[in-house]
C-alpha cells in the first residue's frame, strides 16, 4: 500500500510507541498507548494525577518493563532494553532531583557529560578537542549559563541547576529528551527562562514533556497528548485540546484549563 504523502514515516519519527502497556498485578497503569513524535517536535503529555504519565516515561526509558507493546527510537526497537542501552539509543531523561556534581564548576560538569569515558576521574583528566570545546560553549549559551561557567554547581539556583542538567543531557547526545515537570519549584522568572531554553532545543532535539502549568504549556507546546486512566484520550494542537469536551470533563473539571 502506498502511504499518503503527509503520513509520518519511520524516518520522520524520533519516538514511536505502539500499543504500550504495563500491568501491575491486574492494574493497567498504561493501557495500550500508541503515539508518534516527529524529529525536532516538542510533545506535551497532559493528564490528571495517576493518569499514567510518569509510568509511560518509565516504560520509554527502561526504568519499568512493559508487559505489552513496543517502543522505537529513531526506528530502532528498544522495548524492555536496559536503561543504559536505551540511553545509548539517544533517550535522555531529566528527573526532578538533579544529578550534577555539586563540587565541580558548571563547565566541568558539562565536560564530564560530554566525555564518553566512564568515571568522573577519567573525565576530569580528559582534554576536549576543538570541536567539542565549541559545542560545549554553544550549549552553555543555549542553557543561559555562559556567564556562570566557572561557578561551582552547588552554588547555582534551583532553576540554573535544572538548566545545567539539560545541558548535560544535550552533551550526552540525547536526541530524545524526556522531562517530568521541568518547572516544578521554579519562580515565575525561572519558568519563563525554562520555556525559552526548551524552545531553543526544538528542531535539533525531540522532547516529551510532562507538565501541569498550562501557561507554560502554551509557551512551549505544539501538540499535546492527553492521557486518562492509562489510555490516550485526545491528541492535537493546544487550542483543540483546551476546547475538547472529553478532556475538559476528564481532566480539567468544570473550571476548564487555567
Ligand atoms: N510500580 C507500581 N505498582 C503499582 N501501581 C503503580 C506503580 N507505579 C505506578 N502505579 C500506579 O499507576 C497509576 C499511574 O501512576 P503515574 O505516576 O504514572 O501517574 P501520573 O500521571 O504520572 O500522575 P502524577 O501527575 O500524580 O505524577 C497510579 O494509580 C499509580 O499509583
Amino acid at each position: 500500500m502506498i502511504a499518503p504523502i503527509n503520513a509520518p514515516t519511520q524516518a520522520q519519527t524520533a519516538l514511536m510507541l505502539d500499543g504500550l502497556a504495563v500491568d501491575f498485578s491486574g492494574f493497567r497503569a498504561v493501557d495500550g498507548v500508541s503515539m508518534a513524535v516527529d524529529h525536532g517536535e516538542l510533545r506535551v503529555l497532559l493528564g490528571a494525577n495517576g493518569a499514567g504519565k510518569t509510568t509511560l516515561m518509565d516504560l520509554i526509558s527502561g526504568r519499568t518493563r512493559s508487559t505489552e507493546g513496543h517502543v522505537y527510537v529513531h526506528g530502532q526497537e528498544v522495548t524492555n532494553q536496559r536503561e543504559h542501552k536505551i540511553a545509548r539509543a539517544g533517550v535522555g531523561r531529566k528527573f526532578q532531583i538533579p544529578s550534577i556534581f555539586s563540587g565541580l564548576s558548571v563547565r566541568k560538569n558539562l565536560e564530564v557529560a560530554q566525555s564518553a569515558r566512564p568515571g568522573v576521574l577519567a573525565n576530569l583528566r580528559l582534554r576536549l578537542g576543538a570541536d567539542e570545546r565549541v559545542r560545549l560553549e554553544e550549549v552553555l549559551e543555549t542553557i543561559g549559563l555562559a556567564d556562570a561557567g566557572e561557578t561551582e554547581a552547588g552554588f547555582l539556583s534551583h532553576g540554573q541547576t535544572q538548566w545545567l542538567e539539560l545541558g548535560m543531557l544535550m552533551l550526552q547526545n540525547a536526541s530524545v529528551i524526556l522531562l517530568d515537570e521541568p518547572t516544578a519549584g521554579m519562580t515565575q522568572g525561572e519558568t519563563a527562562k525554562t520555556a525559552e531554553i526548551i524552545n531553543r532545543l526544538k528542531g535539533s532535539h525531540t522532547l516529551l514533556v510532562v507538565e501541569h502549568d498550562m501557561a507554560f504549556v502554551r509557551d512551549i507546546a505544539e501538540r499535546i497528548t492527553v492521557l486518562h486512566l492509562g489510555k490516550v484520550l485526545a491528541e492535537g494542537k493546544v487550542a483543540f485540546i483546551e476546547n475538547h469536551p472529553e478532556v475538559k470533563a476528564a481532566y480539567l473539571g468544570k473550571q476548564g484549563i487555567s
